[in-house]
């Protein structure tokens, strides 16, 4: 029977709340059939608030969001019963505090400038949400309600709660108005034959379905765009004029019955709100509002020309990190050889990005192991490694080949030839060789001082072998000899 929550339909609200903020005349009103939940969407029960106490709720957390300036609120309430306008916020007199007394036939005024004012009607000041709370259902108490067939509780009246926004600006400024917001729970259409009503309640009945039907007229001069709109054909649109059409927002909740016997109305209703939609209006907006949008607009491009800047100084500095991080790359590939994604290297840009988009894992890194926390594009890869160990294998290879040839005293016949390429180590084992002839020569001539090296007769011819006595240096000459042999 009630499909949509009071939350649901308060979420379709919220937006026209921050119009009405920004200083856009705003009205929000509930219609439809009699019986079909308006005053329950509007006001809501205590467990479940309605449209009006949320929305204020709303516009006091909105306000204080609000940096550029500081806003205040005030609060009237009326209903409009029977072509009359009853102030229902209006103090108790003294002598009668318990009576709940309601101020009638209060005038409407409409000032050069087309805004409306109702004389006499009761403003109260709402300092927070709770004050307002308390305000307006202090006035919901003394709205008129009556019995019907079809209602228990139906209300015989339009109700309209209004909520002005003051903007208070720096110490220049004084506070000025600049908005209103007007909530508006209007009495059912009915059939009054279905209803039942008599009397009063009939009465009561005639007069809501004509200020209804004015303001259907209303909308349908709107929507036409026709040079005159019959806002005085009502006291409803007469109040509602500076805040239906012309450089206002208007949302309108539109409450239809479920029920076969109710198409009638159902029909009705639904053609009302399409009329309602069609409107638009471009009127020029108001000075004060033109003033503060200006103000804004230079604010908003202020923060925008900051932020601009920012970027710049962010983009140098990216360039600068990219270039360090060129300059470091390519120190490092010459001293440890070439990367694994030389192919296709990873600029600090896409490092950079690819780090914000990846959440942050906790790292485990075990203490000291520095390839951990390197970036993956400058730690060596297994084909990397190999590369480099072969080389360092080589290069020691080499020194200890050096070492040893230049330590020994192999002496090579004239007739061997020497095919190793390299010309260092061809001149060192040249070098060995001469050394070799002259330990020769001295251990021919000085025999009994070379006890420890004896050349045999047969080495004479082909090679000459060194022999020794000590096991150490027999070992090294065997290694020196089996080297020598690979790389001749
Ligand atoms: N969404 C809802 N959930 C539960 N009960 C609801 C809901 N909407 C309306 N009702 C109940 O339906 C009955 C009629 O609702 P309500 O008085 O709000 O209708 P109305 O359209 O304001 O009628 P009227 O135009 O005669 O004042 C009330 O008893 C109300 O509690």
């Amino acid at each position: 029977m009630f499909p949509n929550s009071v939350e649901d339909v308060f979420a379709e609200v919220k937006p026209i709340l921050r119009s009405a903020l920004d200083g856009h005349n705003v009205c929000i009103f509930a219609h439809g059939q009699t019986g079909t939940g308006k005053t329950f969407t509007m006001d809501g029960t205590s467990e479940q608030p309605g449209i009006i106490p949320r929305a204020l709720k709303e516009l006091f957390c909105q306000a204080s969001l609000d940096s550029s300036s500081y806003i205040t609120f005030s609060m009237s309430m009326l209903e409009v019963y029977m072509g009359s306008l009853r102030d229902l916020l209006s103090p108790k007199p003294a002598c009668r505090p318990h009576e709940a007394v309601t101020r009638c036939n209060l005038n409407i005024q409409t000032d050069p400038k087309g805004l409306v004012e109702i004389e006499g009607l009761t403003e109260v000041q709402i300092a927070d949400f709770g004050k307002a709370r308390w305000w307006y259902n202090r006035g919901r108490r003394v709205r008129s309600t009556s019995w019907t067939n079809v209602n228990e509780a139906s209300s015989r009246s339009h109700c309209l709660t209004r909520i002005t926004i003051f903007r208070h600006g720096d110490a220049s400024e004084a506070k000025r108005e600049v908005g209103k917001l007007w909530m508006v729970d209007l009495g059912g259409s009915e059939r009054l034959l279905k209803t039942g009503a008599t009397g009063l309640t009939l009465d009561e009945g005639r007069a809501i379905n004509l200020s209804l039907s004015a303001l259907g007229d209303v909308i349908a001069a709107l929507r036409r765009k026709r040079g005159h709109v019959p806002y005085r054909n009502s006291k409803l649109t007469q109040i509602l004029k500076d805040s239906l059409g012309a450089g206002s927002k208007v949302l309108m909740l539109v409450h239809v019955s479920p029920c076969e016997e109710d198409v009638g109305e159902t029909i009705c209703s639904l053609s009302f709100a399409k009329r309602a939609r069609a409107i638009e209006c471009n009127r020029e907006l108001s000075e004060d509002l033109k003033r503060h949008r200006e103000k804004r607009v230079k604010e908003l491009e202020e923060n925008m020309r900051e932020a601009e800047e920012e970027c710049h100084k962010l983009k140098n500095q990216i360039q600068k990190v990219d270039l360090l991080f060129r300059e470091n790359r390519k120190l490092f590939s010459t001293t440890y050889g070439p990367l694994e994604d030389e192919k296709a290297p990873i600029s600090p840009k896409e490092y950079l990005k690819e780090a914000v988009e990846t959440p942050r894992k906790p790292e485990k890194t075990s203490k000291g192991n520095v390839s951990n926390s390197l970036p993956r594009f400058m730690t060596s890869t297994a084909a990397s490694r190999q590369r480099q160990s072969a080389a360092e294998r080589e290069v020691v290879g080499k020194a200890r080949s050096l070492r040893s040839v230049a330590r020994s005293s192999i002496q090579f016949t004239a007739s061997q030839s020497m095919s190793y390429s390299d010309p260092q180590i061809k001149a060192i084992l040249q070098n060995a060789n001469r050394k070799s002839r002259y330990a020769q020569e001295a251990a021919d001539t000085f025999p009994a001082e070379s006890p420890k090296c004896n050349v045999s007769e047969s080495s004479k011819t082909r090679s000459k072998l060194i022999t020794s006595s000590d096991p150490n240096l027999r070992v090294t000459l065997g290694r020196h000899r089996r080297r020598m042999s690979d790389l001749i």
